[in-house]
């Protein structure tokens, strides 16, 4: 893992060319999948689920025989985790519910905001590299809680032509039904402008690999989606005082995620920074994804030394991670001067894979430096607002006139006769 200063790092960022072609070439790729697809509909989603995922399906959805073949995973450790998990997380978001209103004025004008869920929503829960049933829980439980009527999802198969049954457990518990197997790119598609198969939504939501956020980003607009939620991003701000095993361990977790996971440490200790790096050989020696992780570090893991813990923070919030350790001594003191980042994790025993799974808020999370603007996951992301507006007839008349002139200043007659054809009215 390389050691560098912020300059260097921010340097890095701005000048990467690199980026700018995979960017073309990603959009390319892109693109051309989402156009078979609207001409070639299911056959287009069984050649790429051949190419892609290396395996020839008989059927895009998945049987009642599947759901119950996964059954014979459950174990009861399994069971109580995801229920606690989905407990948490059901309570979390429970908080987030906002309520319709309407205030009725001594006028008797009324303004107020109707709040409605989204008839149906596409969740995409990745399964190229992993299996995410805690992705299911992260997106199907806010989404239930805003009163989503239809909810199906789309998860790539594995080469068995199966979907990973933990994903499936997860999604009975929950009651979804309809699960497609397609992933990638090619169910964006799908999900954005229907085929035979696959009904079109009118959302879509959940995290995935650079493809997946990338047609979210071109499909957007057909339907509406939640964020670019792409390949997983750590950030730890460490002071000397941080353990270099805790905070190599908290990099690795989300370098484990994909070869394009962005692992990053912004510390004000030197010494640290190099015990940091040996604990990350170590650590990586003995784990599993060890070709995964020893990619992501190689093209995306720095440590970057700066002077203090203010100007951590100012380099923090340029790369607005998707997650936000403070491993420092007061992190609440700290806290304030964070902007940008999608989840923020505070002290040493607050370490990233614990939001991932079960504390309660979201893990799908803006990437990308997406997190200037964008939030995490969560019950609004499935609301919509009508406004609601209804004057009485002397109401319309006191303004009729102030309406009028801001109607003619804009060249709109047509609206100030709207107006005027009920004022006219009155004054008969
Ligand atoms: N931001 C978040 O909230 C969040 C949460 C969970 C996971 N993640 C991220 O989700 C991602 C999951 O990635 P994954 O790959 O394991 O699963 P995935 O389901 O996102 O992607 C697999 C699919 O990618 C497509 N694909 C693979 N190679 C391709 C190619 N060369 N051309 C076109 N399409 C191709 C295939 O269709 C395949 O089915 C990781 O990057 C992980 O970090 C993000
Ligand atoms: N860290 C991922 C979000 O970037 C979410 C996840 C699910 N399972 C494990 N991790
Ligand atoms: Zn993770």
């Amino acid at each position: 893992m390389r050691i560098i200063t912020a300059e260097e790092y921010i340097a890095e960022w701005n000048n990467s060319t690199s980026a700018e072609e995979n960017d073309a070439a990603l959009d390319d790729a892109v693109l051309g999948i989402i156009r078979k697809v609207r001409e070639k509909q299911d056959k287009a989603l069984y050649e790429y689920t051949k190419q892609f995922d290396g395996v020839t399906l008989d059927d895009l959805v998945v049987s009642e025989k599947e759901f119950r073949e996964a059954k014979q995973f459950t174990t009861p450790e399994f069971l109580t985790a995801l229920k606690q998990a989905a407990k948490n997380i059901r309570a979390y978001h429970n908080e987030q519910k906002e309520k319709s209103w309407l205030v009725e004025q001594d006028n008797g004008i009324m303004l107020g905001q109707k709040i409605t869920p989204i008839d149906r929503v596409g969740v995409y829960v990745p399964g190229g590299k992993a299996g995410y049933p805690s992705t299911v829980l992260m997106t199907v439980i806010p989404a239930q809680l805003a009163g989503v009527k239809e909810i199906v999802i789309t998860t790539p198969p594995g080469k068995d032509g199966k979907v990973n049954p933990y994903v499936l457990l997860a999604a009975e518990l929950l009651g979804i039904k309809k699960i497609y197997k397609i992933g990638g790119a090619q169910a964006i598609a799908a999900l954005a402008y229907g085929t035979e198969t696959v009904k079109k939504v009118d959302k879509i939501v959940g995290p995935g690999n650079a493809y997946v956020a990338r047609a979210k980003k071109w499909v957007y607009g057909t339907v509406g989606i939640d964020m670019i939620a792409g390949p997983s991003e750590i950030c730890i701000i460490a002071d000397e005082k941080a353990n270099p095993r805790y905070v190599a361990a908290d990099l690795l977790s989300q370098a484990e995620h994909d070869e394009s996971a962005r692992a990053i440490c912004i510390t004000t200790s030197e010494q640290l920074a190099d015990s940091i790096q040996e604990e990350i050989v170590l650590q990586t020696s003995r784990l599993e994804r060890k070709e995964i992780i020893d990619a992501s570090i190689e093209a995306n893991g720095r440590i970057i030394i700066v002077d203090s813990l203010e100007s951590a923070a100012q380099v923090a919030n340029i790369i607005a991670a998707e997650h936000l350790e403070l491993m420092v001594e007061h992190p609440t003191e700290l806290l304030p001067q964070i902007k940008h980042a999608g989840a923020i994790f505070l002290g040493s025993y607050s370490p990233e894979p614990l939001g991932d799974y079960f504390a309660g808020p979201n893990h799908t999370l803006p990437t990308s430096g997406t997190a200037r603007f964008a939030s995490g996951l969560g019950v609004y992301d499935f609301l919509k607002k009508s406004t609601i507006i209804s004057y009485p007839r002397q109401a319309l008349e006191d303004v009729s006139d102030q309406i009028i002139t801001l109607a003619n200043v804009e060249g709109l007659s047509a609206h100030a006769n709207a107006i005027q054809i009920r004022k006219d009215d009155q004054d008969a």
